[in-house]
């Protein structure tokens, strides 16, 4: 007997939108048809909905342990979950250790055993200060290694320069782990913050400080690095066109690189953020509008081939300093990425089955995540249920996330809301609560 079927929802495959009933069966998907006969302990009327595979995002930072107050995983994966996402990757900073060994993936893998409400994958850093320890964090099954190659912010995780990036790589080739970037040049962004990181400076001061040339000039860097040493690459929050096509010449050419971007970029300007101010702040920053254009359609086109939240939140109080360069950087969107999408996606060509290969099936694919991101037979029930005829504008109330008056997408209209949201066959989240019983399970890479 099945113990569950979700009945007659619009379902998004790979192949395409069609209406079908899943069978459930353990936690995975046993059976896809038009009209299921068999029996069931449970049934869900999904009528009228589109049922999507949860969002696998692999770029969030929760904070936790140590910076719980700027989020944590109860309230990220209770927003995870709000926004349709069902898996997540967390960032190896901003959480206090970072983790860098074998104890920080110890203390963190604790908290997400004992808050995550949703499945969870943890990054290791790749930095000066652990190159000796990459082979323990391979063992411990790490998503991959994230490296900056420019300033992070945070100090007990500095930037990985050119040597420290090589001696990096060529591990990480050898042990079998794919490495992310934050892309932006250190040497570019440093001098040009130096001139221009004043008493007084503006929003327009901190944009010139972080050109598109600066992004260029980190992936053309991160993508040689790759070539040489053959370790896989996948370039975090890509923010230009021209940043997607230098990566897809690169992967024509041979080099095994995947390109991230995020909601953010395709929904704000930098015209929004010189309105907006501290909200929006984030690095790369947000573009001009042709800009986005070139991004969205990379995006359609498959030059980008995930996308990640980049979800991190902060406290309010570290967005209040007059100085933009002083304002944290980082920008809240677990739980409104899906909305953003949906809302402007028609209009630049993005199909629903396009969609849920960015945010689901590609990142699982990519990190070798068995049995996520796609409604097949065999794979993990993980579902979001959207209904695409509720436009509405986003109220802090319904925001799950620390903080929900930091986020920059108060007020937008969205065109759909997620109605439910189930891991592994149980519903994690409905009409505006997560059930708080239910617990993620690490994941490693296969
Ligand atoms: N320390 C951070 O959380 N940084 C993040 N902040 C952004 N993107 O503004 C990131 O991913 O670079
Ligand atoms: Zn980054
Ligand atoms: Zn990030």
């Amino acid at each position: 007997m099945l113990d569950l079927i979700v009945r007659g929802g619009q379902v998004v495959t790979p192949g395409g939108v069609q209406q079908c009933d899943l069978g459930i069966e353990d936690g995975r998907i046993a059976v896809i048809a038009p009209e299921l006969s068999q029996a069931a302990r449970a049934e869900q009327d999904a009528r009228g909905l589109y049922v999507l595979p949860g969002l696998v995002d692999l770029h969030v930072h929760f904070n936790e342990p140590g910076r719980t107050d700027w989020e944590g995983l109860r309230s990220g994966t209770s927003a995870l979950l709000a926004g349709g996402g069902t898996t997540f990757g967390d960032m190896p900073l901003n959480s206090d250790p970072p983790l860098l060994d074998a104890a920080g993936f110890a203390a963190k893998l604790q908290a997400a055993q004992a808050h995550a409400h949703a499945d969870f994958a943890l990054w290791g850093g790749l930095t000066p200060l652990n190159l000796d320890r990459l082979p323990e964090l391979a063992a411990c099954g790490v998503l991959g290694l994230k490296a900056f190659m420019s300033d992070s912010g945070i100090p007990e995780f500095p930037a990985a320069n050119e040597a420290t990036l090589h001696a990096g790589m060529v591990q990480a080739a050898r042990l079998g782990l794919l490495v992310a970037v934050h892309a932006e040049s250190d040497g570019l962004t440093g001098r040009l913050s130096a001139g221009l990181n004043r008493p007084g400076a503006s929003w327009r001061d901190y944009l010139n400080s972080r050109p598109v040339q600066a992004e260029l000039e980190a992936i053309s860097l991160a993508v040689s690095l790759a070539r040489e040493t053959g370790c896989r690459l996948h370039v975090v929050h890509v923010s230009s066109g021209a940043g997607a096509a230098l990566i897809a010449e690169a992967r024509a050419s041979g080099v095994d690189v995947s390109a991230e971007t995020c909601p953010h970029y395709l929904s704000f300007t930098e015209d929004d953020l010189i309105r907006v101010g501290a909200a929006l702040k984030c690095a790369p920053p947000l573009r001009p509008q042709q800009v986005q254009d070139e991004l969205w359609a990379a995006v359609v086109r498959g030059d980008i081939q995930t996308l990640g939240s980049d979800h991190s939140p902060c406290p309010p109080g570290l967005k209040t300093s007059p100085n933009p360069f002083e304002v944290w950087g980082g920008i809240p969107g677990v739980q409104s990425g899906l909305g953003a999408l949906l809302t402007h996606g028609p209009a630049h060509g993005l199909t629903l089955p396009r969609l849920a290969d960015l945010t689901a099936q590609a990142p699982a694919r990519r990190f070798r995540l068995a049995g996520k991101g796609e409604i097949a037979v065999g794979f993990d029930a993980d579902l979001a249920l959207v209904d695409l005829a509720a436009p509405h504008a986003l109220q802090a109330g319904e925001l799950l996330q620390r903080w929900p008056e930091t986020n920059p997408y108060l007020g937008q209209r969205f065109t759909g809301r997620v109605v439910s949201t189930w891991l592994r066959g149980v519903r994690a989240y409905s009409d505006g609560k997560v059930d708080s019983q239910v617990r993620g399970r690490l994941i490693c890479p296969g």
